[in-house]
């Protein structure tokens, strides 16, 4: 798919995620988690866009930012060209029908006391999505997109493995005709071959229902076959973005390439391969400063200790912040 022609569906600029800590007194200064520290990014309509990274990296902090679950310390969140973050309360309730969430645990944010009918109905009124009379075949409609029988909508949370969970989250989900669906480790819970199927749901779903995904994951495996872009974090930056094919195939960024290294194989050369990252990822309450990753990086200088790298297109659909893979292109030495 060409995401180059269209206009964003979602446009993140310069967004930051701040969290304060302590109070500050004369003996502890406050401190602050910087999170998500100045990302900026394009979601396309009916594209797959994930973000991938580390534990701790900022994934989840930046969708809930975008959603205003947290409320971003900076900068702009546009879904189709309106600023969700000047939305007063009543603007953004009546957006976020436009977009939904799937949590990776659909059993903590599915009520227990509620039928899936009743849960279901709920989420349908709070949204205005029809009139009452017509609820009915909606919810049957539902059912059967996620594969469920129409009986279940008598159950209760309890009464469901954790695929059919996950499947009630996406109906959860797709009952107000949401166009855009973040995925938070959706399938991150749930074994391999159910993983498969919910998968294949979602993507069946997209088709048919012409939704776009920003999908958030630690496991590549799944990145790779789901997404159409990936954003690539480290500790609250970005550091890579590119289409799949050329993040998987040519990966630029030191950290990526580390990343992709330490996906199972049963390949003996990929084994030995494997880039083993010197140190621990640096606390996001005093990140390193220059380039973030630099702390770790093998191809580290002085200059990478001082100087943010910004992000640089490599190719139409590739960007990359890293002063050495900046350095390659140019053919220098930094
Ligand atoms: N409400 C909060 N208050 C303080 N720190 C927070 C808060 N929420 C997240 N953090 C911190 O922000 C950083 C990013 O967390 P986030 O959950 O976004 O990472 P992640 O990449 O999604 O990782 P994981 O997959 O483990 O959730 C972490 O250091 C986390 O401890």
């Amino acid at each position: 798919m060409s995401v180059t022609t269209k206009l964003p569906i979602l446009e993140v600029n310069n967004l930051k995620q701040y969290f304060s800590l302590k109070k500050e007194t004369l003996l502890s200064p406050k401190q602050t988690v910087k999170a998500v520290d100045d990302i900026s990014f394009k979601l396309f309509p009916g594209e797959t866009l994930s973000i991938v990274g580390e534990s701790g990296c900022g994934k989840s902090t930046t969708g809930r930012s975008i959603l205003r679950l947290d409320e971003p310390t900076e900068g702009e969140v546009l879904f189709n060209g309106v600023n969700m973050t000047s939305l007063n309360k009543k603007e953004l309730r009546n957006m976020r029908g436009d977009i939904q969430v799937i949590f990776q645990d659909p059993y903590a944010s599915l009520n227990p006391r509620q039928t899936i009918r009743k849960m279901l109905q709920e989420a349908m009124t709070i949204q205005k999505v029809m009139p009452k009379e017509q609820m009915e075949a909606r919810l049957l409609e539902l059912m059967s997109l996620v594969g469920l029988r129409p009986e279940y909508l008598e159950r209760y949370p309890h009464e469901f493995s954790g695929g059919q969970r996950q499947r009630i989250g996406i109906a959860r989900a797709l009952c107000v005709n949401p166009k855009v669906i973040i995925c938070d480790e959706a399938v991150s819970a749930l074994d391999v071959s159910i993983q498969a199927q919910i998968i294949n749901l979602l993507k069946g779903m997209q088709r048919d229902l012409d939704l776009t995904f920003l999908f958030i994951s630690h496991d590549l495996s799944v990145v790779r076959h789901i997404s159409d872009r990936v954003i690539v974090m480290y500790l609250g930056t970005i550091v890579e973005i590119a289409d799949k094919d050329s993040l998987f195939d040519s990966p630029s960024h030191p950290y990526t390439k580390a990343l992709l290294s330490a996906i199972p194989s049963i390949d003996e050369q990929h084994k030995k391969d494997r880039i083993i990252l010197k140190g621990d990822v640096p606390s996001p309450i005093d990140p390193p400063t220059g380039c973030r990753f630099h702390t770790r990086c093998p191809f580290a200088t002085d200059h990478c200790k001082k100087e943010v790298p910004a992000l640089r297109s490599l190719s139409e659909t590739h960007q990359v912040a890293c002063h050495y893979a900046e350095s390659l292109l140019n053919g220098q030495v930094v």
